[in-house]
């Protein structure tokens, strides 16, 4: 039995547009989105344990063990399928946390795809869907791993074909309580709904993110930082915020872009480049 994985991605999510078409009657909101992988993430390593006990082995400011994600995907996983095992789970935490970028969900992700290969309890990928779901919205798109359509509040997924480009990615220093954005009673919650037939491959600004006016009014570093990225073609926000991105078709063309947010940007801004994919990284350690 293997025993250990190394290096094992948590890729980000960039939200292409953000519609909300709706709100349930638990107070959810439906959401009609697509999701984009990109090549820049957190790292986890794995080590299985024999004695059934599962451990965070690294610090995350701001994040208690026993709340982290990665510790509820794992024990989540465990109670599911009732392994014996455990693990000791280390992560390098690369992405913001209330960045939009879906950081704790791709977390939880790789944690229930990796411990089901070393724990071998043989989950399908729609059963780690359904487990990922009971984490949040986010999750299950992780483990379809495939660039997508998105309807509910995010767990119907239609795979589609999305732009191959270079993204720059702005973190405007500041971090958005999804909820707090959800809740605004400024937010408009009727946008029509669209078919994935209207979303075609080579279009990055199509549609919009609803979520945008809400959080740019109570969060006023992220409309600065997309009037930044405005002479560079479509910013937009992703997610509920509070990280901002505008596509390139050139990967030089985003470096020159990022050099200058760099050098001339407020000092309180982290700002990369990022790649699209089209898999996510681990896909080939399920069954579809
Ligand atoms: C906005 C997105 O990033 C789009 O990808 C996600 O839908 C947010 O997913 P997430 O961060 O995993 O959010 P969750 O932890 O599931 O939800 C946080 C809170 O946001 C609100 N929420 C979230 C998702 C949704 N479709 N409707 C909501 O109203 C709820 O009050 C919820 O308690
Ligand atoms: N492993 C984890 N990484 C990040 N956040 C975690 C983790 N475990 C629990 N959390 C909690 O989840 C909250 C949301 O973090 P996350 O990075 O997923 O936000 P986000 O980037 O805004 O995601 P989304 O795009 O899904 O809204 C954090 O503020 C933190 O309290």
């Amino acid at each position: 039995m293997i025993r250990t994985l190394n290096n094992c991605p948590a890729p980000a999510k960039l939200n292409l547009f953000l519609h909300v078409t709706g709100r349930r009657p638990d107070g959810y909101h439906l959401l009609q989105t697509v999701f984009q992988l990109i090549d820049h993430g957190d790292l986890l390593h794995f080590e299985v344990r024999e004695d059934g006990e599962i451990r965070r082995t690294t610090d995350v400011v701001g994040v208690p063990e026993d709340s982290d994600l990665i510790v509820r995907a794992a024990q989540l996983l465990k109670s599911a399928t009732g392994s014996t095992l455990g693990a000791n789970i280390a992560i390098e935490k690369l992405l913001p946390m209330g960045g939009g970028l879906g950081g704790g969900s791709s977390d939880a992700a790789t944690t229930l795809i990796v411990l089901n290969h070393l724990w071998q309890t043989g989950q399908s990928r729609a059963q780690l869907m359904k487990l990922g779901l009971q984490l949040g919205a986010d999750v299950p798109f992780f483990i379809f791993g495939r660039n997508a359509f998105a309807e509910g509040v995010g767990e119907e997924l239609q795979a589609v074909a999305a732009p191959d480009c270079w993204y720059l990615v702005i973190e405007p220093g500041v971090s958005v309580p999804t909820a707090s954005i959800f809740a605004s009673p400024e937010l408009t919650r009727d946008s029509k709904p669209v078919r994935i037939s209207d979303f075609p491959e080579a279009s990055i600004g199509f549609g919009k993110n609803d979520l945008q006016v809400v959080a740019t009014k109570l969060f006023p570093p992220i409309a600065e930082a997309l009037e930044w990225l405005k002479p560079y073609g479509e910013a937009r926000m992703t997610g509920s915020g509070a990280c901002v991105f505008c596509a390139f078709q050139q990967e030089h063309e985003a470096d020159l872009a990022l050099e200058q947010v760099l050098k001339i940007g407020p000092a309180n801004w982290t700002a990369w480049k990022a790649r699209s994919i089209e898999r996510h990284p681990l896909s080939h350690l399920l069954k579809s």
